[in-house]
């Protein structure tokens, strides 16, 4: 058989004669470059692919019990406390500092895109060993908010803004306001790192099954805009969120990398070392869309304390991709891994790193703050904080490991003392952060000279623009002689292209997903419905009604496209008396974290969130997740998608677009997302709706506005034709029943680049 490859070359396996790709729905296969050259030109560094799948039941966990909630509907409005205007402020802030043509920020949306990332890429590898880098936040004297508001079309009582906002109140995205306390459970344990046979004493950390939550974006080729607002006000606010100017490109510092780092980003040297020997467990493999495989940890050379934790945590056989990376992450080689969202990759880089633990030597007696052997990135703080509670689970019986978590929205010194009382051998952090530690802890840079691994979890997310100088400041800042991981559900090309910024040269590519459609779940339904703007909302009402009544325990996530539509949406759920919630990067961080464990343990209910929650967030149970409005690229959509069939659960998705949004469709034509015909509404619907939205703070419709246009602005296909985006966002606002449209600041039009555009009102 051939093996049909973009590239039309036809590899050699070793198990098989040629396997074509397509067809590859059993066994595990693995390539070896040595023997396919034209590939090794292609991907010139090693490559495996793992055609994987057994379809087994699965069952690990005790059942989470499931919690009532006290209030529902409206009266569920707790969740919703009013808020100042600051924050839809700083949301326009975000994204107009993203859209500054001038900076060479991540929005890589066409060729010409493409080729300014490669002058981009060519330079942070030329220049990688000058000078310090220097932070980079993007601060704006905000604009004053005016205090007109639309008008609402339904004859709603809406309230009215009436006072202007300073400038300056746009809040500092850096030095956000979140408090952060939630992760005060999660703190070290012991410092001694020499375990194996040791006091096995059983500690439960006490919050092993308290698991974080979100997600954030797949910051991947097109333009952010608001897309990164999110972010920027979630740990992502902590991200240096661009590349910056060429000049900081020249004056980066990373006099730690070797020098193949300095290579171009094209690799060209492979390892000629062939891979058969990981050649693996194809006979357990029975479908393409299975996660499970009959190997048992205990058949790998595994600490018996992690076994036991393994045991207690209900799992029974190991996931492919644990299974597939295990036995080559314990000879020693960098792993860069590809598998389905939900299929178990948290566990399956932490287990090894734990082995990387216990092997390490004791810290000397002298030391008073042993190393950190294991640093673990993550992109989001709730990720950070999933995948700390991860490791507990599994340090159950490892007394002596400490584990701790450095995210942003926590204060600097909180976690300065915390990591002196509580020293840790795993550090899991988000970058910005760590980045400050880095800077500004006294000791640090020295305990992170102990690193033997490190882990970029959503690792192409990490490795776009808007994380890229963290984690190159990150990597420069940890030892070369150590073993890297990098896992993600998504690995685009461009990835692939750059991962050897932190991975080896002769790491092991180790892909548990087919291209196409095996990179969503095949039990997870996908479904899109295109409907004029002015019927969103009345459908996604009709949607989730018959949704309801289909499924008593449902559960549902709702993606909108930013922040402010976000909470428009869950104002008029909560309207509506639907059980809803909201999470976004405007929340403070204990709301978020709380709203988030909420979700986690309920079922009837429904989360309404922005792209803080797309990724990573192992919420159980999800019945169906919708996408309102274009999804920002292809990976953000297969990893929200993602938060529903998890662990081989059934599931459904739903992409709401306007036909001017069907042009996304072609990004995912080969997954298998099908069109759906509309559902009816009925006049008594509408009405709801209509009365609902009339019922939603004006103030909040005006943010949505605002907030709205600016990320349709930096949706290039969309915002080449200025004068029809504004059509497009004066649709919008009718569609809140607005019928004269918010008025914008001039100077935030401005720095839009939307002035003068004719359908525009501004202050
Ligand atoms: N071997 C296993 N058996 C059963 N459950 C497992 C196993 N390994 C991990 N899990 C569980 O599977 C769930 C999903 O794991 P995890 O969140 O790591 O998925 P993921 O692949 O990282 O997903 P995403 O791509 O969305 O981040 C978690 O609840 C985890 O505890």
């Amino acid at each position: 058989m051939s093996l049909k490859f973009p590239l039309g070359v036809r590899f050699i396996t070793h198990s098989l004669p040629c396997t074509r790709l397509a067809s590859m729905n059993s066994g595990a296969l693995i390539y070896s470059f040595r023997s396919v050259p034209v590939l090794s030109k292609a991907f010139p560094f090693r490559l495996k692919y793992l055609g994987l799948g057994t379809r087994v039941s699965f069952s690990t966990r005790p059942e989470r019990t499931r919690t009532e909630f006290q209030r529902r509907g409206r009266d569920g409005g707790e969740i919703r406390v009013s808020k100042s205007l600051i924050e839809d402020e700083a949301e326009l802030s975000d994204w107009v500092s993203d859209l500054r043509p001038s900076s060479l920020r991540g929005k890589f949306t066409s060729d010409e895109d493409e080729s300014d990332r490669e002058v981009v890429r060519r330079n942070v590898d030329r220049d990688n060993s000058r000078g310090p880098r220097r932070g980079k936040e993007g601060q704006f004297g905000g604009p004053k908010r005016g205090n007109e508001g639309g008008i609402d079309r339904f004859g709603g009582s809406n309230r009215r803004r009436t006072s202007d906002e300073p400038g300056e109140s746009f809040r500092n995205k850096r030095f956000g306001d979140r408090d952060g306390a939630r992760n005060g459970r999660i703190q070290g344990k012991s410092s001694d790192s020499s375990l194996r046979g040791r006091n096995e004493r059983n500690v439960d950390s006490g919050f092993r099954r308290e698991r974080g939550l979100e997600t954030n974006k797949g910051l991947g080729k097109q333009t952010r805009g608001l897309r990164q607002e999110e972010e920027d006000s979630s740990d992502e606010d902590e991200k240096t969120g661009v590349l910056g100017s060429i000049d900081d490109l020249l004056s980066e510092d990373s006099s730690d990398y070797d020098e193949e780092d300095d290579e171009p980003i094209v690799i060209k040297g492979v390892s000629s070392k062939a891979v058969e020997a990981d050649k693996p467990r194809t006979e357990n493999a029975k479908t393409s869309d299975s996660y499970l495989s009959k190997a048992r940890f205990d058949q790998f050379p595994l600490s018996p304390l992690s076994l036991k934790a393994i045991k207690d945590a209900g799992f029974e056989t190991m996931t492919v991709v644990q299974e597939a990376t295990l036995p080559i992450i314990l000879k020693g080689k960098d792993v860069l891994a590809k598998a389905k969202t939900g299929t178990g990759k948290t566990v399956a880089f932490l287990l090894p790193a734990i082995e990387a633990v216990i092997k390490s030597p004791p810290a000397s007696r002298d030391i008073r703050q042993p190393p950190i052997v294991v640093l673990v990135v993550c992109p989001t703080r709730e990720l950070a904080c999933q995948a700390a509670a991860e490791a507990n689970t599994l340090l159950k019986y490892h007394p002596s490991i400490g584990v701790q978590v450095v995210i942003g929205g926590t204060k600097l010194p909180t976690e300065q003392r915390r990591m002196q009382t509580n020293p840790c051998q795993i550090l899991v952090a988000t970058p910005g952060r760590l980045k400050d530690h880095i800077e500004n802890t006294s000791g640090f840079a020295t305990k992170l000279m102990g690193v033997k691994v490190l882990v970029l979890d959503e690792a192409d997310h990490l490795l776009d623009m808007g994380f890229r100088r963290d984690i190159e400041r990150i990597i420069a800042a940890v030892p070369k002689q150590r073993q890297t991981f990098l896992f993600s559900a998504t690995v685009p090309e461009e990835v692939r292209q750059i991962c050897h910024i932190a991975l080896k040269r002769d790491h092991e590519f180790i892909n548990c997903v087919q291209e196409g459609s095996g990179e969503t779940h095949q039990k997870v339904k996908q479904m899109y419905m295109i409907a004029s703007l002015d019927r969103h909302f009345s459908l996604l009402y009709v949607l989730l009604k018959q949704h309801i009544a289909d499924n008593v325990d449902f559960k549902v996530i709702i993606f909108c496209t930013t922040a402010m539509v976000t909470r428009l949406v869950a104002d008029l759920l909560a309207q509506l008396s639907m059980n809803v919630r909201e999470i976004h990067s405007r929340k403070p961080q204990g709301y978020r974290t709380r709203v988030s464990d909420e979700f986690r343990k309920s079922k009837g209910i429904i989360l309404v969130t922005s792209d803080v929650s797309a990724r990573g967030v192992d919420y159980p149970d999800v019945s169906l997740v919708v996408q309102m409005g274009l999804p920002s690229d292809r990976e953000q959509y297969i990893h929200r998608l993602g938060r529903t069939g998890r662990k081989g659960k059934e599931g459904e998705g739903v992409l709401l677009l306007a036909p001017w949004e069907e042009y996304f469709l072609s990004s995912v034509k080969d997954l298998p997302i099908n069109k759906s015909t509309l559902p009816p509404i009925d006049p008594e619907a509408v009405k709801k709706v209509q009365r609902g939205l009339s019922q939603v703070e004006m103030k909040n419709k005006e943010a949505a506005y605002q907030a709205w246009l600016g990320y349709y602005k930096s949706q290039k296909m969309i915002a080449r034709d200025t004068t029809r985006l504004v059509e497009l966002a004066n649709e919008f606002s009718r569609s809140m029943g607005l019928d004269v449209p918010p008025a914008i600041p001039k100077n935030v039009l401005g720095k839009m680049g939307l002035k003068n555009v004719p359908g525009l009102r501004t202050k």
